[in-house]
């Protein structure tokens, strides 16, 4: 065994060995990856670097962040790793030595950090929520029990549940920090996603006067969807507890209390966004299955249809989407044993709830636009 072990080693070069090693630990202290990602958001730094023009050297973003001196040295190394990452940019700049520092001064080599796409996404009104959700204490504290959870046969008990005694929803319920956090993600999630789904795939309201945003919460899709199309009427059915309080603030956007599991408002359109991702297959033929017959009762005989925004996991263009997908289905595993879908898994769902055909337009990133018709 031994020998077969060591000859293995040998038919792996010292080069790859040495690759796997360091890959080995670019993935065990990946977290650190998160939680610099974390801890620059809560410093303000997207915003201080945006303040700056786009981009600034550390001097210049210190003097913008309240840091105590003791830990002024320290943000260098912050920075350095989240440009390694690809989340700031770090662009090598010479210091020309101030005038009065003398003939002899030598050019101190500085570098300016700044934003680039994806850190421009973390200035204020961008998805921040989002990376605060995905690294907080609660998250955080159910990702450590998900070796338990393999191990314990608790049927039906999510690793979240296993960790905190309760669902995510449940804790909403009572913690206010958290319900706050999670409404603030999800909210600024959906304006993020309504303004590239009006950019890149408008023609999808074509001919629709009235649509239910089935679960959608606090009405941020469906605002978005009645300002860029006037001609659509909107409302947004979700439980009694999320829409309670809740003040409209477009005129043609309405909100009901319900449960999407007994009865969805007929209309010409119904859209559900990282709704489905939450619930089981055959809930989800359940959920599809009301969808059906409301617009079978608002629509014109054989039009309507259903919008679904959710990853359509597999074969996308880029390796970092896919891992956004992988990760983002970890995330629906540990939170509420449910899942993210691959094509023949959504169309197996689609076929059973009793729709005739579907089209999926993979155009917004990790998640696809899937229309749905009778
Ligand atoms: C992940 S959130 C998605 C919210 C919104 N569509 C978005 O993308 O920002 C799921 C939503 O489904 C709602 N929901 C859960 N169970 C429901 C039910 N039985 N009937 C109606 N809505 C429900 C939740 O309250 C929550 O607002
Ligand atoms: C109560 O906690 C919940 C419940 C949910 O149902 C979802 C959910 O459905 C979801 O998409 C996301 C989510 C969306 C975008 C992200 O970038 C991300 O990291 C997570 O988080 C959720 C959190």
């Amino acid at each position: 065994m031994a020998e077969e072990e060591s000859r293995a080693k040998m038919a792996t070069s010292s080069a790859e060995l040495l690759q796997a090693e360091a890959e080995l630990v670019r993935h065990s202290l990946g977290y650190l990856k998160s939680m610099a990602l974390h801890s620059a958001v809560k410093l303000g730094i997207p915003d201080a670097l945006h303040r700056c023009g786009g981009a600034a050297s550390l001097p210049d973003l210190l003097s913008t962040l309240a840091l105590p001196c003791s830990k002024r040295p320290y943000l260098s190394r912050l920075m350095k790793m989240l440009a390694v990452e690809g989340i700031f940019t770090a662009v090598a700049a010479v210091d020309v030595p101030a005038a009065g520092e003398g003939e002899g001064a030598a050019a101190a080599p500085s570098v300016r950090y700044g934003l680039n796409p994806v850190s421009r996404l973390l200035v204020s009104g961008g998805v921040s929520p989002c990376v605060l959700m995905g690294t907080s204490p609660l998250f955080l504290e159910a990702s450590l029990r998900l070796p338990q959870w393999f191990q314990r046969d608790s049927e039906g008990e999510p690793a979240f549940a296993m960790a905190h005694g309760e669902s995510p929803y449940a804790a909403t319920g009572h913690d206010m920090e958290f319900n706050a956090l999670v409404n603030e993600a999800m909210g600024s999630d959906s304006r993020y996603m309504a303004e590239l789904v009006v950019r890149e795939c408008g023609e999808v309201f074509t001919g629709v006067t009235s649509l239910v945003d089935v679960g959608g919460g606090n009405g941020t899709m469906a605002t978005a969807i009645a300002k860029a199309f006037p001609h659509v009427r909107c409302s947004v059915l979700d439980l009694p507890h999320v829409v309670q309080g809740v003040v409209s603030t477009h005129e043609s956007v309405e909100f009901a209390a319900g449960d999407m599991m007994e009865y969805v408002p007929p209309a010409d359109a119904v859209l559900l966004k990282c709704v489905l991702h939450n619930w089981s297959d055959e809930d989800c033929v359940k959920i599809l299955t009301k969808c059906r017959e409301a617009i079978a009762q608002g629509a014109k005989a054989g039009a309507g249809k259903v919008i679904i925004i959710d990853a359509v996991v597999g074969s996308p263009s880029h390796s970092q989407v896919l891992e956004a997908q992988v990760l983002m289905d970890m995330q629906m595993m540990m939170l509420f044993m449910s899942k993210e879908r691959e094509e023949l898994n959504w169309q197996k769902i689609f076929m059973e709830a009793g729709f005739s055909h579907y089209k999926i337009q993979p155009v917004l990133g990790m998640r696809s636009i899937i229309q749905l018709y009778p």
